[in-house]
């Protein structure tokens, strides 16, 4: 069958897009891969000292020079993939210069994992509303993958999800090498939501943890978690999906524990009692799982699912209720 992919830009100078640059290029499918970042000086360090130095310093980049730059509608009309690898939150800004034209046929990949503020919108909605991207030419990257343990080549699994098997199958081929692994799926509303929610439940898991309540409490707040995620999952795109998955399940757990998790340590420090804006600047990262949690408070007024966890960490994060009297209430829900 003829390749759907030759040439892909990847859109974002952070951890993840980093660790994605590394798995494309060690990955020995024949394809060329373009970089986009909005920091020059980033660009112009990766370009003369082959690293980049703010995210994962330690990874080599074997993108040739040449296709590395902060002018991104220039490399966007060079591709025929774009993979989306900024914050939800600045994913308007990286696109303010790109229009539906530009995206016209080709196949978008989101490694994203969260809501665009505002529009309270998952990466494949925005697209499609904002760009006229059909879900056929989407894909999503998600699963338990820490940039950090792909820094370190450590064996790793990633889904892909795209409603075209073939495509999902095509991208998956890109990205396989010794320590990656990939699954393929074509639940894109699933991966997307179950990824997003994730990240609140780490902030949860954080907060507890940062509070002084220990692993037998996490235990019980995450096997609650699951099940609020699938009932929420299940509620917003109802089709059969195994739930203990790695997508779900796995990236549930690998955000709640790992010593990596953006969101963990973010709720730990606000566990801790610092300020949301202190936890922020104290960190350089994006804890996905912030922003998203007011998002999902809004779009749950429609569906109207049972979610005290996501209740929980909205009324901390969005109300400024004290993290243990909030989570002393959610501990009386929890079963
Ligand atoms: N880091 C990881 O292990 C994984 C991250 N992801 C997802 O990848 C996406 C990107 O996250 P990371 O690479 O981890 O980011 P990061 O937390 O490593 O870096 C922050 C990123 O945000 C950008 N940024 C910060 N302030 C900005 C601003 N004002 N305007 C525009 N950009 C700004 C930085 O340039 C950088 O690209 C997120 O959706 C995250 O959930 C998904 C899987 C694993
Ligand atoms: O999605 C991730 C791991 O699969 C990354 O989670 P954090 O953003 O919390 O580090």
């Amino acid at each position: 069958m003829l390749k759907q992919i030759n040439k892909i830009t990847v859109v974002g100078g952070g951890s993840w897009a980093t660790a994605n640059v590394k798995m494309l290029t060690d990955n020995t499918t024949e394809k060329e891969i373009f970089w986009w970042m909005r920091n020059a000086e980033a660009v112009d360090h990766i370009q003369n000292f082959g690293h980049n130095p703010n995210y994962l310093s330690s990874v080599e980049i074997k993108v040739p020079a040449a296709n590395i730059s902060s002018d991104l509608k220039a490399l966007v009309q060079k591709s025929d993939c774009i993979l989306l690898n900024v914050p939800a939150a600045f994913l308007k800004q990286a696109l303010k210069d790109i229009t539906a034209d530009d995206l016209k046929g080709k196949k978008i990949v989101s490694a994203i994992k969260g809501i665009v503020p505002d529009e309270n919108l998952i990466i494949g909605e925005f697209l499609n509303q904002h760009y006229q991207v059909s879900f056929e030419d989407f894909l999503v990257i998600s699963g338990p993958c820490h940039a950090e343990e792909v820094a370190l080549e450590k064996l790793s699994y990633l889904t892909i999800a795209s409603q075209d098997a073939a495509l999902a199958a095509e991208f998956a081929g890109m990205l396989n090498t010794r320590y990656i692994k990939t699954i393929v799926s074509d639940d894109i509303y699933g991966t997307e939501y179950g990824a997003v929610l994730k990240n609140v439940y780490a902030i949860a898991s954080g907060i507890c943890h940062g509070i002084g309540y220990g692993d037998n409490f996490q235990s019980v707040l995450i096997s609650n978690a699951i099940r609020e995620l699938d009932r929420f999952v299940a509620s917003v795109h109802p089709i059969d999906r195994d739930i203990m998955e790695s997508a779900y399940l796995g990236d549930l757990l690998v955000t709640a524990y790992s010593q990596f998790s953006r969101n963990r340590t973010f709720g730990n420090m606000i566990g801790k009692g610092y300020t949301v804006t202190s936890a922020q600047l104290e960190m350089n990262m994006v804890a996905e799982g912030y922003y998203a949690v007011n998002c999902l408070h809004q779009v749950n007024k429609q569906y109207k699912v049972e979610m005290p966890i996501c209740e929980a960490v909205y009324a901390i994060l969005y109300k400024k209720t004290a993290p243990a009297t909030e989570m002393r209430k959610l501990a009386e829900k929890l079963s």
